[in-house]
């Protein structure tokens, strides 16, 4: 079967590799632009011993998903950095509420403690999942603030959901679906009428499953044995996690799967033998194409063709982040961790701080990443601030939370367009009615990617070898 890849980002790469498994060739990979990679970016400054992460720069260890990632970076032969759930920045998480940098509790003790920026100590959040009720009538979907403010309160829902939101898809709690992050616990809520009831009757009324059965016909991957025993919580790649794209693309290329940068699909058309797309201006048939692009840029391919599809395609919602990446000379950070982030009831302009130079090592810098916008772009940010007035505001807010003094001596502004689907409520039965058009219409097409399957890393990576292995064999 002759196929086609849309998209040279981690998902489409992750396509290129499971076909080639699969299938073999011929197969060909299209990249808009002239590198691989997507979101995924690192400016190593080897001379000055730090890195800058545009994008993504660490992957969870945990689940089907991330066992499925390390098979990969085991057979890539990548370097990992481990951070184990006993480091630093395992172990430190804050929030920048009511003036304060505030420390999130990471272990049972601090459920009974009344840490800022909550006013009451924790359990009692607990207690109230306990004692109330669920709604008689069950709900299909709902947004992750409103679970949360149901189950656990306001305060929950403002200063422990919706920051998390923000540092998974810079998105807003009030819109994005439960089933995004919290399918299976809604699930059981819906089912025995609340989360801690739903967790302790699911232990013994429900037979547990392995979601990784089937998918390593060897066992399980080492890597993923020995980030479980030695207790990773997270990791990254030395030399930052652009070498993960680039050493899928050299694997790729020395197998003779055809990486073609600069070469921008246009349009798609459907016909009884497969697929035409328009690469550029050349007309090139396949039997199958994946296509890993984003949902709003894959939607005016199939146009002209298939417009209700490509309707339900742009109903998925993307927002913009803004990155400024800086280095200080010298430790700076009075209190060491991943980073903090900043609850949306706080009003700022900023979502969060990154302590890059605390989860890696980066010599005597201190190097953080300020991410902005999101949901709350045009709000902030609708009136297009220059560079210069972008870098300015990350830094003041910088050296005002974390009463840093020095300006930054290095620093990169990144406008990331469109970066991050928005799992608003509905986004299943989204997915859904999109896959059942392709099925109802006999479309050669498979889609995978960050629309659809899951935002991180993981996901999109797992997202593109489900797609492929339910692809008919001929
Ligand atoms: C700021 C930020 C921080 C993040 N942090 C983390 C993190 O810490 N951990 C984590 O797990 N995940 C993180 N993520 C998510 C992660 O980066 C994404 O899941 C992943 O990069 C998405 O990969 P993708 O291949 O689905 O999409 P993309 O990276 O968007 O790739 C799509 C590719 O398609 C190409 N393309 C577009 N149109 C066409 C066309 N017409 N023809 C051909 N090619 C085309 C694009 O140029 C692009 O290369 C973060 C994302 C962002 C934005
Ligand atoms: C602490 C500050 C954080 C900021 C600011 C932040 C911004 C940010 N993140 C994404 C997208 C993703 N982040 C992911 C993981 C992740 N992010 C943070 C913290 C911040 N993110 C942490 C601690 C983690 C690790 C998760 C964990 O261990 O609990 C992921 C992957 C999620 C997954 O399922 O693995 C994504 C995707 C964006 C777009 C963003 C911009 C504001």
């Amino acid at each position: 079967m002759t196929t086609a890849v849309l998209g040279g980002g981690l998902s489409g790469l992750s396509a290129g590799y499971y076909l080639l498994r699969r299938f073999g060739k011929p197969l060909t990979i299209y990249e808009a632009s002239p590198r691989v990679g997507g979101w995924v970016r690192t400016e190593n400054r080897k001379d000055r011993n730090f890195i800058f992460e545009s994008g993504p720069r660490t992957i969870r260890p945990i689940g089907v998903q991330g066992a499925n990632t390390l098979e990969l970076v085991e057979e890539l032969q990548l370097e990992v950095t481990p951070i184990r759930r006993s480091h630093v920045a395992a172990r430190n998480r804050m929030l920048y509420a009511k003036g304060q940098l505030c420390m999130l509790p990471n272990g049972p003790k601090g459920l009974f403690g009344v840490l800022p920026p909550f006013t009451k100590p924790l359990y009692k959040a607990l207690f109230r999942d306990l004692v109330t009720a669920s709604k008689k009538a069950k709900l299909e979907d709902e947004s992750i603030y409103s679970f949360a403010e149901r189950r656990f309160g306001k305060e929950i829902a403002d200063y422990a959901i919706s920051p998390m939101i923000c540092g998974i898809c810079a998105g807003n709690a009030r819109e994005i679906s439960v089933r995004f992050l919290m399918e299976g616990i809604f699930e059981k809520e819906q089912k025995y009428g609340g989360v801690l009831k739903g967790a302790l009757l699911a232990r013994f009324r429900e037979k547990a499953t392995d979601p990784k059965e089937g998918l390593f016909a060897q066992g399980q991957p080492k890597l993923y044995a020995q980030a479980q025993q030695e207790k990773w919580a997270m990791y990254g790649l030395q030399g930052g996690l652009e070498n993960l794209p680039k050493a899928m693309r050299k694997y790729l290329g020395e197998r003779d799967v055809n990486v073609q940068l600069s070469n921008e699909c246009r349009n798609l058309t459907f016909n009884s033998s497969g697929v035409r797309m328009t690469i550029k201006d050349a007309d090139v048939p396949v039997e199958h194409v994946v296509s890993s692009l984003p949902a709003y840029k894959l939607a005016p391919l199939v146009k002209q063709q298939h417009p209700s599809l490509s309707a339900q395609l742009l109903d998925i919602p993307y927002v913009d982040v803004l990155v400024v990446n800086m280095q200080f000379q010298g430790k700076l950070l009075k209190q060491d961790g991943f980073g903090l982030l900043v609850p949306p009831v706080e009003k700022l302009p900023i979502l969060g701080v990154i302590f890059d130079s605390c989860c890696f090592e980066m010599g005597d810098n201190t190097v953080l990443t300020v991410m902005m916008g999101g949901h709350w772009f045009n709000q902030w940010f609708g009136d297009r601030p220059s560079p210069k007035q972008i870098l300015d505001l990350a830094t003041s807010h910088v050296q005002k939370i974390l009463q840093i003094r020095e300006e930054p001596k290095f620093s990169r502004v990144h406008t990331l367009h469109k970066c991050i689907p928005q799992y608003t409520v509905g986004h299943k039965r989204r997915v859904e009615g999109i896959r059942n058009y392709i099925k109802t219409y006999k479309l050669p097409l498979s889609l995978c990617g960050a629309a659809y399957d899951g935002v991180g890393i993981n996901d999109v990576i797992l997202s593109a070898r489900r797609q492929v292995e339910a692809m008919p064999l001929s």
